[in-house]
């Protein structure tokens, strides 16, 4: 009999914060391979620090993550480097480069001391330039792309780094709502076509509901867990914003202004 394989990302009881702070507890979630999730909430609830905290940054204050089945804790910074890659809303420290350049800074993990890429770490680069469409921006320096193209190099650059799983801190920031649309379809159909499990924070509540296998929702209590139309069925969303200000439909998985 095959055993069967544990989840990509699995994380139970974890509590993140600070020294000077907890500032979420009671986080329980699992990710399987091929899946999109969203991490959604308020301002200032924790979305990003949760993001940290998953990609090493920062350590847990409690709780367990297992990738592939092993405590994150475990892993040296190179085996990281090969399992989870992480996109940060920071500014990109050299723009001065190429896209080519930047993208291929994916490979590092793989690289020898000298930083060469082999035939194989080309291939992966261009796998990467393909499924995002940069073909025709690859030799402009980053400094000349507008938001929403940086955001698809940052993707290649992951992507080239060919892990299992992807963390991305609000990728849809600053862009207009056709972008914010094709960045997640584009994560969507990346999830789908490569089997990574793709976990962002989002703002973008009603797209995500559409557009994820699964979603966090980080409330500062029990922070649910699950299939958008399950999160709906329990009522997850109705308490998110002010009742007096914001009331979520059911029936559309949107949000109304109260006027
Ligand atoms: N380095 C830090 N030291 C102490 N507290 C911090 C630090 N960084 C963030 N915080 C606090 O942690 C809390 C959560 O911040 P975080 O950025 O994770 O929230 P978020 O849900 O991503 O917010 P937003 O939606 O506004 O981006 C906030 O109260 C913030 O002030």
């Amino acid at each position: 009999m095959t055993k069967s394989q544990p989840p990509t990302l699995s994380v139970s009881n974890l509590s993140i914060g600070y020294t000077s702070a907890v500032i979420a507890e009671n986080i329980d979630f699992s990710l399987s391979e091929g899946e999109l999730a969203a991490i959604v909430g308020i301002n200032g609830i924790g979305k990003s620090t949760l993001l940290r905290t998953l990609g090493h940054v920062q350590p847990a204050l409690g709780g367990k993550i297992l990738i592939a089945g092993k405590p994150l804790k475990e892993y040296s910074h190179v085996q990281l480097a090969s399992r989870v890659s992480l996109v940060l809303t920071e500014p990109v420290a050299s723009k001065n480069m190429t896209v080519l350049e930047l993208i291929a800074l994916g490979r590092q993990p793989y690289t020898n001391w000298l930083g060469r890429l082999s035939a194989a770490d080309r291939t992966k680069v261009g796998e990467a330039i393909g499924m995002l469409e940069l073909e025709a921006l690859q030799h402009r320096k980053c400094f000349e792309l507008s938001d929403g193209q940086l955001q698809r190099v940052l993707i290649a650059r992951a992507l080239a780094q060919d892990t299992a799983i992807i963390l991305l801190d609000e990728p849809t920031t600053h862009l207009d709502l056709y972008h914010k649309v094709q960045i997640l379809k584009l994560l969507k159909s990346i999830a789908d076509q490569t089997g990574k499990s793709i976990l962002f924070t989002s703002h973008e509540i009603e797209m995500a509901i559409q557009l994820c296998d699964k979603m966090l929702l980080v409330n500062g209590t029990d922070n649910p867990f699950g299939q958008p139309c399950k999160l709906i069925e329990q009522r997850a969303f109705h308490d998110l914003f002010p009742a007096d200000t914001v009331s979520f439909d059911a029936s559309t998985g949107a949000f109304r202004i109260k006027k």
